[in-house]
């Protein structure tokens, strides 16, 4: 048996950071990890896939260069090797230098292999077992395949997978209307494929205000891009190298199919049991508001609590889990106001409530929009799909929510979420002056606009 003050099993986007702080205040630790350092945000998603979304832009404003004036002699080709390639590059660059800071770190040892609990306070791995007073768990989660009829007769990709392919498909079609769906939905259009989106609910990104997800879906269908919501019963058929997909009355000749119907947490082999740690019947493992499980000595962080299922979530359940546990602060997850982006073109940047939400609440509520066609820096640059969308509190004045949909949609938002985060009421962000041109300049324009909504 080996003794370790600490083990974290899994190096996602909290474990790692958590483990090299537990290591320079002195303590022995164990990080475990069955593949590889960063998980899912390094090796399979944000980084990955933000890269190829850039390849994709380029070829977009490529091919739009005709409406600035810039002739591009013959057609805009892509070369998906070159692509993949520079999507690899990234995610290498980031997992070496994680490997590069964990070599030689003192009192760290970096396990790789699949860890389980044989008890509250023991984990195996390797064939070897490992004790530790404190055990941090941060395994993330996978993507789910539905048992839809005929998947199985077909080859299929998921989030994981697709990230690896350097051929363009004829036809791709998207099983899932979410963010995974509609960042490769628009990605593999722009690439040159021909793409179709299937959701089974009534809305893309159904999350969000039927507004927002009703802009989405024009964005995306102005780029040529099928979209089936309301899909009806899906099934798959092979057809030679290919697969017919029927969804409801749509027919589709398909070359591949993404399925992008959400992720689960991995904690179905994770010897839960064994430490008698508890989950919800989704399998997300229950943590109280400073992330302990009902276990005494274990935590659970990042996607496999079901708190957030985001790189910057589970970077904060560290940032909460070090405070508290090594630097004496006393913070807490329901602090928290979440913020995301979804990263179709322009992005959509999203901080607190939506309007759904906020009218649930029973709060008094004002409301304002424009879209993004009277921004001066659009216009400028343009691109004048999507609005700004704003939410306050009648009574209390303050900012509950926000959605800018548009051009730099993902960073103009942080205005919002930097006053949000200070308790700054809407009356006094007002009164900011911005930078001229810019879409942010247009935020205290949009919240003098705010009225009454009829609940
Ligand atoms: C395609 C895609 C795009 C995304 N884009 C974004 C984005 O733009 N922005 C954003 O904020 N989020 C994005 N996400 C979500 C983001 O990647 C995750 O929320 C983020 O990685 C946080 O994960 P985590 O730290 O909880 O765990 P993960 O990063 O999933 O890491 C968990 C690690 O634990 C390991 N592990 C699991 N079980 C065991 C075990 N028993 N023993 C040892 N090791 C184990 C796994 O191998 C893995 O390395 C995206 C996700 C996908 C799939
Ligand atoms: N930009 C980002 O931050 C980003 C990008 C990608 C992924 N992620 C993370 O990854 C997670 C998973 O994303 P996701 O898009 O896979 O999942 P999701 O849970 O957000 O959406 C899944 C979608 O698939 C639909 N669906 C489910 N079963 C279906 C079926 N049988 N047929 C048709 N449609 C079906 C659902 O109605 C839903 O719209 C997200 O929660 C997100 O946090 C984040």
């Amino acid at each position: 048996m080996k003794n370790f003050d600490a083990i974290v099993i899994g190096a996602g986007q909290a474990g790692p950071f958590l483990a090299a702080r537990m290591a320079e205040k002195g303590m022995k630790v164990a990080l475990i990890e069955r593949k590889f350092l960063g998980g899912t945000c390094v090796n399979a998603g944000c980084m990955p896939t933000k890269t190829l979304v850039a390849s994709a832009r380029a070829a977009h404003v490529a091919r739009s260069g005709a409406i600035y004036g810039v002739k591009i002699p013959g057609e805009v080709g892509i070369d998906m090797k070159v692509v993949r390639a520079r999507a690899e590059a990234v995610t290498m660059n980031a997992r070496n230098g994680l490997i590069g800071w964990f070599n030689g770190m003192d009192g760290m040892s970096v396990i790789y292999g699949h860890a389980r609990f044989e008890s509250p306070k023991t984990v195996s791995v390797n064939g070897e077992t490992l004790t530790a007073p404190r055990i941090f768990l941060n395994v993330g989660a996978r993507p789910v395949v539905p048992e839809l009829p005929g998947i199985d007769e077909i080859d299929y990709l998921t989030s994981t997978s697709i990230i690896h392919l350097d051929t363009l498909p004829r036809h791709l079609a998207v099983i899932g209307g979410s963010y995974i769906g509609l960042e490769f939905a628009q990605m593999y259009r722009r690439f040159g494929a021909e793409v179709s989106v299937i959701e089974h609910g009534p809305k893309l990104a159904s999350r969000e205000d039927e507004d927002i997800s009703d802009a989405i879906a024009d964005i995306l269908r102005s780029e040529g891009i099928s979209v089936h919501t309301d899909a009806g019963s899906i099934a798959f058929a092979r057809n030679g190298s290919g697969v017919n997909v029927t969804a409801g009355s749509a027919k589709i000749d398909a070359s591949h199919v993404l399925i992008a119907t959400g992720r689960k947490p991995n904690t179905d082999d994770l010897g839960l049991d064994a430490a008698g740690v508890v989950t919800d019947k989704r399998g997300y493992i229950t943590v109280d508001d400073k992330l302990a499980t009902n276990v005494e000595g274990i935590w659970a962080l990042g996607d496999c609590n079901g708190h957030g299922a985001f790189t910057h979530t589970s970077y904060n359940d560290f940032e909460i889990a070090a405070a508290n546990l090594l630097d004496g602060d006393d913070r807490k997850l329901s602090s928290r106001i979440l913020a995301y982006a979804l990263y179709i073109d322009p992005p959509l940047g999203r901080v607190g409530m939506t309007e759904k939400q906020a009218r649930a609440s029973g709060r008094r509520i004002m409301v304002s929009t424009r879209p993004m066609s009277r921004v001066g820096r659009a216009n400028e640059r343009g691109e004048t799909k999507g609005f700004m969308k704003v939410i306050a509190d009648t009574e209390t004045k303050e900012i509950l929510g926000a959605a800018i949909l548009g051009i730099e949609g993902d960073e103009v938002i942080h205005g919002i979420i930097d006053a949000m985060n200070a308790g700054t009421t809407y009356p006094t962000l007002q009164w900011s002056v911005p930078i001229h041109p810019t879409v942010s300049e247009l935020i205290p324009t949009l919240l003098a606009d705010l009225k009454p909504v009829q609940l």
